[in-house]
């Protein structure tokens, strides 16, 4: 049998870094040899999450996020499920150490530091990297992800709204100039903190939009799209908090290039996605809903035309904290180290 690879996960003891516990302590591939939460530190990660008891590798001990004691372990690949800010400090000391770093937060998904400071509030902390961290969409980028040391992992809306839309932006079969995307995301997509907004009653039964009309994903999000269509998209980006733990449901309309037929935009997500082991497309008049792929890393897509209107419509489904977050993370790791890209990750 071929040596298992040792993972640390910085930040274990939030909603990205469970969902990454999840994943990585039954990876044929993978053994866990680091898990640091401050709060936590000395508790076996079985008393913080009973889910996980009698699992391989349940009683390591959650550890601090001390980047020589993480070295110390032995592990060659760290998953970092900290705020941005904080995981740019910490990829830096990895890196510094010979850790590969696979990074959830912000920190490395945008090229430019000004685009950084105008969204996220402050400067960069590590400019220096942005030039070599490779924007983590495997069905995109596989080819750098497999030669990447950092790699950022997108968010959790972006997957959601880029995957649709590129391969429709890269074949000119859309309007650039008219994006409107809807997203509904799940409470869990907050992250595991004490804030009023997401207590309870204040979410259950209630249905929000907020962070409009500059949603810091949007820095990302047009980055991306700006790259597929070979010029600058500004979109329109609405995200909404719906009253479910988990889950990303997408609506993106576009209007359809003149001339264009409709059939188009079916050949394009097939030529695109049809070989993809975690894209599933709905075919037309499909409508992706979250019920399916919580708890998996799949993302489902479905069109439609309005010939009324000229517009398409996309629907897309995921679960934020698995293809937009911590399954889409081990899915970049398992490039990296040439292992099926699918290992770990066929949940249903
Ligand atoms: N939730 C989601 O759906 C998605 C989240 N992301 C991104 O992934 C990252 C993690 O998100 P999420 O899991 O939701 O966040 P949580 O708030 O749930 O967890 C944050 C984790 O980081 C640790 N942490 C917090 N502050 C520090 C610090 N200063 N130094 C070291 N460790 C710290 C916490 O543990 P402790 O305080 O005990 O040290 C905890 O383990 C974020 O950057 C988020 O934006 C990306 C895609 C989707
Ligand atoms: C529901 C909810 O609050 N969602 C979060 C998205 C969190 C996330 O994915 O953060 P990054 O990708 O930027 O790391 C938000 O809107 O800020």
């Amino acid at each position: 049998m071929t040596e298992r690879i040792k993972c640390a996960i910085v930040g274990a003891s939030g909603y990205t870094g469970q969902e990454l516990l999840r994943l990585l302590l039954v990876h044929p591939q993978v053994e866990l040899v680091a898990a640091t939460s401050r709060q936590e530190a000395g508790k076996p990660l079985s008393a913080v999450f009973p889910r996980f008891r009698k699992l391989p590798g349940a009683e390591l001990p959650f550890m601090e996020p001390d980047p020589d004691a993480i070295a110390a372990t032995g592990a060659q690949a760290a998953f970092l499920a900290l705020p941005h800010g904080v995981a740019a400090e910490i990829a830096t000391a990895l890196l510094e150490r010979g850790l590969k770093v696979i990074d959830l937060s912000a920190d490395f998904r945008l090229s430019d530091a000004d685009v950084y400071e105008e969204f996220y509030g402050h400067p960069h902390p590590a400019p220096a990297l942005l030039d070599e961290a490779v924007y983590g969409l495997p069905e995109i980028r596989a080819g750098a992800i497999r030669e990447a040391r950092l790699v950022a992992s997108p968010g959790c809306y972006p997957t959601s709204i880029l995957l649709p839309l590129i391969p429709l932006l890269e074949a000119s079969l859309i309007d650039p100039a008219t994006i409107v995307a809807n997203s509904m995301s799940g409470v869990s997509g907050a992250g595991k903190k004490a804030d009023v907004s997401l207590l309870f009653c204040e979410c259950n039964e209630s249905v929000r939009a907020y962070g409009i009309p500059k949603h810091r994903h949007l820095s990302e999000i047009e980055q991306e799209l700006s790259i597929a269509a070979g010029e600058s998209v500004v979109i329109t980006f609405i995200p909404h908090l719906v009253p479910v733990n988990s889950g990303i449901a997408t609506s993106t309309t576009a209007k359809l290039t003149e001339g264009i037929d409709p059939a188009a935009i079916g050949e394009a997500l097939e030529s695109a996605y049809g070989d993809a082991a975690f894209v599933r497309l709905l075919g037309k008049g499909g409508c992706a809903d979250t019920k399916n792929v919580t708890r998996t890393n799949f993302i489902d897509i479905g069109w439609a035309h309005d010939a009324r209107t000229g517009r398409v419509i996309l629907t897309s489904a995921e679960d934020n904290l698995g293809k937009g977050a911590g399954s889409q993370a081990v899915q970049s790791f398992n490039l990296i180290f040439g292992l099926p890209e699918t290992a770990g990750l066929q949940t249903a």
